[in-house]
């Protein structure tokens, strides 16, 4: 063999050869069979992957069905948007977390590198494009793009990244996700109006509840304890695979309107960092219909019921949705807000379909598989009358913590001074002690007062202003005990009265 006697000669014997290929390749690819051409094909891939000495992984963003996206996929951009967006050069920004903060992340083609444990690992970022299969649905659906992240590495490397790699790439996506996720706020709408789709679907929006258990009006010790019953439900995977039962607890929180139970609900899916699915029972047609929507709910989400009492009927009687009530039906209902009824009526919308959710089916749904479909669930029921449920649905094992949530204490007081205020002590705050040892008075009630209503409202005028309800609502018990003993006096009296009057005739 003939040496090149110069760099430029080498390059020169080098790229005629690669033409010569490429021209060879192209007279196979048009003139041979299809037989011979695979059998190339397969030949060159085969050589290719022999002396290639790179492994390549593709975790594509739809797999399977395409109707949901790979969670893989998430938790791979995840954890690239936090640790190579430092090294892209080319970055997508969208927005965050509470709509507060931009998020980067890679953009398409963009390839990045890692490293772990010793071992260089290449992230590309790709897609490839799906033409439609006919023309006609060409103007409907143009074309599909998907995309995958390609992760390349040395075969040396294989048992690092397979073992262990990976493995470390989901599980800091994950957390990075769950850090980062705008949180949901799902609610059950009728679906569409044609016949067949009359179905009630999850519609969402960003849920952004301020309320923590910081600002709520509870008592010091109560608080407490949910919050750790929360965090230790939240930390249990392992004891609840451990003892066999799906990882989901029931809470019934209770109490008059107005003492915070809805502003628990979002308390509570604040501290977890869950969504909220708020779930209308009086929207739902069938208990099929609600095993569907139960089906849909995802992990790290509260379920919540509210007005448990009015949304489901507890006597086994069917009602139509929004029918008026007779008028025994309206006095042994009476404990359903008036609101709420109305509600009832509005989701029914003018439709006379019959709700058919029995208790024995949400029963069934509770304790059911639908339950154990993997991750945490709480599950969120609330009613103003808890003596109205029905024993089997709150007792023990279904609803695992019953909550009480009364009028306001004095403490609780403090919190909303402190909240609305911003004041820890005041002059006037003995008095509202000693009113608040008299009478009933609701947080929302307190919060209302204390609600500064223009600019020049201070303190002052607002404390004077929760004093006057509190003196008024005193005068309201003191008018009401009064008259109650009034009444019962009259009683007392016509009861003599037909005494007397029964004697004399007794007597003639
Ligand atoms: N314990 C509380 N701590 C702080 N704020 C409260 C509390 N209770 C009520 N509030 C205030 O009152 C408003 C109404 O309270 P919320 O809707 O939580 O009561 P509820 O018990 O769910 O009432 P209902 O039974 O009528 O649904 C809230 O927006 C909040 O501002």
């Amino acid at each position: 063999m003939v040496l090149p006697a110069t760099m430029v000669e080498m390059w020169t014997m080098v790229g005629s050869t690669i033409a010569s290929f490429m021209f060879i390749m192209a007279i196979i690819r048009q003139y041979c069979p299809y037989e011979i051409r695979r059998f190339m094909e397969k030949l060159s891939h085969r050589i290719n992957t022999f002396f290639n000495p790179y492994i390549r992984i593709s975790i594509h963003e739809f797999s399977g069905d395409r109707l949901k996206r790979s969670e893989a996929y998430a938790n791979v951009e995840a954890y690239l948007s936090s640790n190579t967006s430092k090294s892209a050069k080319r970055l997508k920004a969208e927005m965050g977390k509470d709509s507060s903060n931009i998020v980067l992340s890679m953009d398409e083609f963009e390839r990045v590198t890692d490293e772990f444990r010793g071992a260089k690992v290449w992230w590309l970022l790709t897609k490839t494009a799906t033409p439609p299969r006919s023309m006609m649905l060409m103007s409907y659906y143009p074309e599909q793009e998907r995309r995958f992240y390609k992760l390349t590495f040395h075969k040396r490397y294989r048992e690092i990244v397979t073992d262990y790699y990976l493995g470390h790439v989901v599980k800091e996506g994950k957390e990075i996700r769950v850090k980062n996720r705008q949180r949901k706020l799902f609610t059950n709408s009728p679906g569409y109006k044609w016949p067949s789709y009359k179905q009630t679907m999850w519609s969402h929006i960003v849920f952004e509840h301020p309320a923590t258990f910081e600002t709520m009006a509870l008592e010091g010790h109560k608080k407490k304890e949910i919050i750790e019953d929360l965090l230790t439900f939240s930390k249990s995977k392992e004891f609840y695979e451990r003892i066999g039962k799906a990882w989901k607890r029931g809470y019934l929180l209770h109490g008059p309107p107005g003492t915070g139970k809805s502003t628990m609900i979002a308390a509570m899916a604040n501290l977890l960092s869950y969504d909220v699915y708020d779930l209308e029972l009086t929207a739902v047609k069938d208990n099929t219909e609600l095993r569907k929507l139960l089906i849909e709910t995802t992990s790290k989400s509260i379920i919540v019921i509210e007005d448990i009492d009015c949304s489901l009927d507890l006597t086994g009687q069917r009602k139509k949705m929004g029918e008026k009530s007779s008028k025994e039906d309206q006095k042994n209902d009476g404990f359903c807000s008036k609101e709420r009824k109305e509600e009832g009526n509005i989701s029914n919308n003018g439709n006379d379909q019959i709700s058919k959710v029995t208790l024995s089916g949400l029963l069934n749904f509770i304790d059911g598989l639908w339950s154990a479909c993997g991750g945490e669930r709480l599950i969120v029921f609330t009613t103003n009358y808890v003596e109205k449920l029905d024993a089997a649905l709150i007792r023990r094992g279904r609803m695992d913590k019953h909550i009480e949530l009364s009028y306001c204490s004095f403490e609780g007081f403090k919190v909303l001074a402190k909240n609305y205020l911003g004041i820890e002590s005041h002059q006037m705050f003995d008095k509202i002690e000693n009113l608040m040892g008299d009478v009933k008075i609701t947080p929302a009630d307190v919060a209302e007062s204390l609600m500064p209503k223009s600019p020049v409202d201070g303190p002052e005028r607002c404390l004077s202003r929760l004093i006057l309800a509190l003196e008024e609502a005193k005068e309201e018990v003191a008018v009401a005990v009064a008259e109650e003993a009034k009444g019962k006096d009259e009683e007392a009296k016509e009861i003599d009265e037909q005494i007397h009057v029964q004697g004399d005739k007794d007597q003639v």
